[in-house]
């Protein structure tokens, strides 16, 4: 990358560098780095990751360094260049799904193919019968055909069951006919439809012998493969600039009558039989829906990986940015120069940032085990059987919007516990935040999904409340479920009260348990009573309704990462898991890390666990007290716990969160190849001449 600005060499970072500052803090871990990094990946994803990056790396192609200087047009060619060289790569070294997953998280930027890996082929793999999938998945995978998912409509996205686009069954040449009947139908927001898709998928209400079965999902080839220009009675363009990933071409689209083969209906659950067009139901209604569960289970995935990243790079930034003498414990270096205090011993920065890495750690734990859940269920529903469905569906709509959330406002805190610098491209924040941002709204509106959450926690509390004489029923159940587990615990007696007698009992994960449980129940019975009894409209609870999805959630995250440090029976423990346990070493630091994320959350949320009379005002100052304590022992290892989630430099890209600390080389060396800096300008006003020159003599 050209350089349009001679800085001086002899000038260096006045001490202690960055570097040292770094090195101080990972000698004061009282655990091992690497040793947490393999529990966290494990001994084969770990080594794939770390070959994966090494390709990555030195490719020319996947070179990062220049994208902090481009205009849309230019990053739109870049990704499309990237995401080409990507497969090209997967092809030659025989990359499998989890080791194209991994590319692609590391080059990290959405591109024309994402959707066509994240949705269009997941949605044919879940909802193709094997001759479709034979169709259109095999050269789906080799990039023969390359698709869409487009769904979201002008004038309806999260009312699925409003969407306007009709697909009807004609029997004479036994097809389907497409079509935008309004303005509102035109499918819209699709990733990768706007320049680059020649198929889609399409959600479209199922027409046939005049009855009207809903959205479906059709596979249509919407652009001719020699001209790549849109097939007659199709009309598509991109839909222009965007808050963020705009490396991703999101399209419009038009239909005019557009006859497709019945064949194309993904008919795996429901189908529409030859000539008389007779439609056979799915065995369960919202099977059509089940590409958005799996997207959605992997945003909550994502959302660690995202928090991890932003916990990177400002606890490492704020090991090395030091301001102000703190004179009642300041820094000395071994020669016993005072110097300026490292913001990260600030209590405030600590109170900041600390939280940030403990969700990254929560939401990581209970991402894989929503992974898992996923994973049983497609083994389930293989053999017909889909009775894990309404439980996913539950937990990851609320798992999603909360986890979503969460990443966004945490992003967005530790971008500004970077100060002034967080504020500039260099600090790796501003695609990242933009790109992150519409996790909170697509695969469904967060604040739409807290509903579907709170519904399914109604009918078990219902079912629970109503069927007295099936109490010993629900109490087996109670055992795997530990929702049924807080309920039944709640109901047991709603009067009782929190039992901490002091600020250390609040590190007992049974306390945290029982309040979380209580508070998540007591809200729950309180809003079913005023639907019930007192006759609420479901829309006048709607905040209590987002407030019930966020408890019962929270709920989940603590006792997931209670449960991941929990012994477990030997054989049911998997090889992560294993290294976890036998080191009390990384089970300490976790502990530490686990109380903060439950005691800091129930903080924030402190109104809730007081107004049912369960937490009295004396216990929330000793809650307080505890959360203290607990930034003070998770301090030495701050820097240690997020060198453990392994995400290199060529990820982050930040000036500020690098692996060695020189954050302030890197900044100057970066602003010097600002391209604005390569030209003169003409600054009188009366000349219509802007530059002088197009392009500096380059250093
Ligand atoms: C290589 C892989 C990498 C993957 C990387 C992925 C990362 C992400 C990157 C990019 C992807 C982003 C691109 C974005 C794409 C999109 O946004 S696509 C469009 C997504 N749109 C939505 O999500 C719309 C949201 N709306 C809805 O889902 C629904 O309309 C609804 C809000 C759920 C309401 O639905 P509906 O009105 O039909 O249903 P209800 O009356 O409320 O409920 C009826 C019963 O059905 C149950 N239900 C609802 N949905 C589902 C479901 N999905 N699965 C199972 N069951 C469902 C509901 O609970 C009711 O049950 P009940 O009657 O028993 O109570
Ligand atoms: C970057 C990006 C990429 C996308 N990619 C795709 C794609 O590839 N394919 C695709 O099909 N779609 C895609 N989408 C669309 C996305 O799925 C929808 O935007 C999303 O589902 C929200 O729907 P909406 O836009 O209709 O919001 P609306 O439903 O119009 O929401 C507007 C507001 O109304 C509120 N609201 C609406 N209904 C209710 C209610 N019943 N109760 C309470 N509040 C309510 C919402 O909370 C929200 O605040 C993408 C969107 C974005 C931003």
């Amino acid at each position: 990358m050209t350089s349009y600005i001679k800085i001086p060499s002899h000038l260096t970072p006045s001490d202690p560098q960055g570097s040292e500052l770094l090195a101080r803090e990972r000698s004061k871990a009282t655990f091992d780095v690497n040793e947490l990094t393999l529990a966290l990946y494990g001994a084969e994803e770990l080594s794939r990751f770390k070959r994966i990056l090494k390709i990555l790396e030195s490719d020319p192609i996947l070179d990062k360094s220049n994208i902090y200087y481009m205009g849309r047009t230019e990053l739109f060619k870049y990704a499309l260049r990237k995401d080409k060289r990507i497969i090209q790569l997967a092809a030659t070294h025989k990359w499998n799904v989890d080791e194209f997953k991994i590319a692609s998280r590391l080059v990290d930027m959405s591109g024309p193919y994402s959707i066509h890996q994240s949705m269009f082929l997941p949605t044919i793999l879940g909802q193709g019968t094997e001759e479709q999938k034979r169709k259109f998945l095999n050269p789906a995978i080799r990039h023969e055909i390359i698709g869409c998912y487009a769904q979201t409509e002008l004038g309806h996205g999260s009312n699925v069951q409003g969407l306007e686009t009709t697909s009807t069954y004609i029997p004479e040449t036994d097809e389907f006919e497409i079509h935008t009947p309004h303005l509102t139908a035109a499918k819209w927001w699709a990733g990768g439809l706007g320049r680059t898709a020649n198929h889609s998928v399409v959600m479209a209400r199922l027409i046939t012998n005049g009855q009207d079965k809903g959205p479906h999902p059709f596979i249509v080839q919407i652009r001719d493969l020699t001209t790549h220009e849109p097939l007659p009675g199709i009309t598509i363009g991109d839909i222009g600039p965007k808050f963020g990933f705009n490396t991703t071409d999101n399209g419009f689209m038009l239909f005019d009558h557009v006859r497709i083969p019945r064949f194309n209906m993904l008919s795996k659950f429901s189908q529409v039989t030859k000539g008389t067009g007779e439609y056979k139901k799915p065995p369960n209604e919202k099977l059509s829906y089940g590409t958005m569960v799996f997207v959605r289970s992997v945003i909550i995935f994502n959302a660690g990986l995202a928090l991890a990243r932003a916990a990177t790079i400002s606890v490492r930034y704020s090991a090395v940015r030091r301001q102000f003498v703190d004179k009642e414990n300041p820094m000395i270096l071994p020669n016993g120069q005072v110097v300026e205090t490292a913001v990260l011993d600030y209590t405030m920065q600590q109170y900041r940032l600390f939280p940030v890495i403990a969700q990254a750690y929560a939401i990581y734990f209970t991402g894989e085990i929503i992974t898992n859940l996923y994973k049983q269920y497609i083994d389930q529903s293989s053999r017909g059987d889909f009775s894990l469905l309404a439980d996913l569906h539950a937990s990851t709509s609320g798992l999603k919007s909360l986890t979503s959330g969460i990443a966004v406002d945490s992003i967005e805190d530790c971008r500004r516990a970077c100060g002034g610098h967080g504020y500039s491209n260099f600090s790796g924040f501003t695609r990242f935040y933009q790109d992150y941002l519409p996790n909170t709204t697509w695969e469904g509106d967060n604040y739409i999904l807290t509903q579907q959450t709170a519904r399914y926690l109604f009918k078990t509390y219902r079912e629970i409340i109503h069927s007295k004489q099936q109490s010993e029923e629900f109490s087996l159940r109670s055992n795997e479920s530990p929702t049924i587990f807080y309920m039944l615990r709640y109901l047991s007696n709603p009067s009782q009260k929190c039992t901490v007698i002091s600020p250390s009992d609040f590190k007992n994960p049974e306390v945290q348990l029982a309040i979380y449980g209580y508070r998540a129940a007591y809200l729950i019975a309180r809003a079913v009573d005023q639907i019930d009894n007192h006759k609420k409209s479901w829309n006048s609870m709607l905040v209590e309704i987002n407030r019930i999805s966020r408890a019962h959630c929270q709920y989940i995250l603590v006792h997931n990462f209670i449960l991941t440090l929990q012994p477990q029976t030997s054989d049911s423990m998997n090889e992560k898991r294993r290294i976890l346990h036998n080191s009390p070493s990384l089970k300490t630091v976790l502990t530490s890390v686990c109380n903060l994320f439950a005691l800091h959350t129930m903080e924030k949320n402190l109104s809730e666990f007081l107004e049912s009379g369960y937490l009295s005002p004396k216990q929330s100052e000793m809650l307080r007290v505890q959360i203290s304590e607990s930034l003070n022992e998770i301090r030495p290892n701050a820097v240690a716990l997020v060198d453990a989630f392994y995400l290199p430099d060529y990820l982050l890209n930040s000036a500020l969160g690098r692996y060695d600390g020189k954050v302030y080389e890197t900044m100057i060396e970066w602003a010097s190849k600002e391209p604005l800096n390569g030209i003169t300008l003409d600054i009188n006003p009366y000349s219509e001449k802007l530059f002088r020159n197009d392009v500096k003599a380059k250093i």
